[in-house]
């Protein structure tokens, strides 16, 4: 995990050689669906593993069948609130409840409109209350503009405060994290990577391209 010196609680796993070989797989165009979907249940599950670093413990006695001993427990593993942004976050949310398998899990639709506006439409909010002690994971891929998930956020702080937010992401273009970070300075950031720019469609560089068509595949309107 690597501090990105540009953001305060932003970070990356461009250290991490396992998660950039299956970002690399994530990119390549040749990557089918299945491929895609199952890298991305893999790094919310690798991710999620690494943030549990920067979770709270507590000492626990036991007994091994052999004398008593101490051990721990990640506590604030227990109080976690996973927001799953529809729809390419859906595998992304997979893979991170295998971890956080305590997880309350909030579900909110978000449908991002075409450049130069980028409008969100946000019709499905389903969110469970909010706790002093929880941990509010927001899951989403890909972190372009940042105009859903900085409206995802202030929908979500709408159901309690949290003791920390957290957008667990794929890629991120720097104007999205500013921009985030300007409308909600209070939120973590982990992302796989960090790319270089947008295009004029909004889409990130290099980037992997429609997360959620890839993942899904193209929604036609009939
Ligand atoms: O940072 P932004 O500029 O707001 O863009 C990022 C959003 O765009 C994509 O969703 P999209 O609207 O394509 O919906 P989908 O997941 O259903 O494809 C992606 O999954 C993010 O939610
Ligand atoms: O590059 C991008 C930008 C927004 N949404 C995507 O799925 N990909
Ligand atoms: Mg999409």
């Amino acid at each position: 995990m690597k501090r990105d010196e540009r953001w305060e609680g932003v970070y990356s796993f461009e250290d991490s050689p396992f998660i950039m070989e299956i970002l690399t797989e994530l990119r390549d165009e040749n990557t089918g669906p299945i491929a895609f979907r199952k890298g991305l249940v893999k790094l919310g599950r690798y991710m999620a593993y690494e943030i549990t670093k920067t979770m709270a413990t507590e000492k626990v006695l036991i007994r091994t069948p052999l004398e008593e001993t101490e051990g721990i427990i990640v506590k604030d593993r227990r109080n976690v609130v996973i927001i799953t942004v529809l729809r390419a976050a859906i595998p992304l949310m997979e893979g991170l409840i295998k971890v956080f398998e305590h997880a309350r899990v909030g579900i909110v639709s978000a449908s991002r409109g075409k450049a130069p506006k980028f409008e969100i439409e946000m019709k499905y909010v389903k969110v469970p209350r909010i706790k002093a002690e929880d941990t509010v994971i927001i899951a989403d891929p890909m972190i372009a503009t940042g105009s859903t998930l900085i409206k995802v956020l202030g929908e979500v702080k709408k159901y309690g405060k949290a003791k920390r937010y957290v957008i667990v992401g794929v890629l991120a273009a720097p104007e999205g994290i500013t921009r985030i970070k300007e409308a909600h300075p209070d939120v973590e950031m982990f992302v796989a990577a960090i790319d270089r720019e947008l295009n004029d469609k909004g889409y990130i560089l290099p980037g992997l391209g429609d997360a959620g068509d890839r993942a899904f595949g193209e929604p036609v309107k009939v």
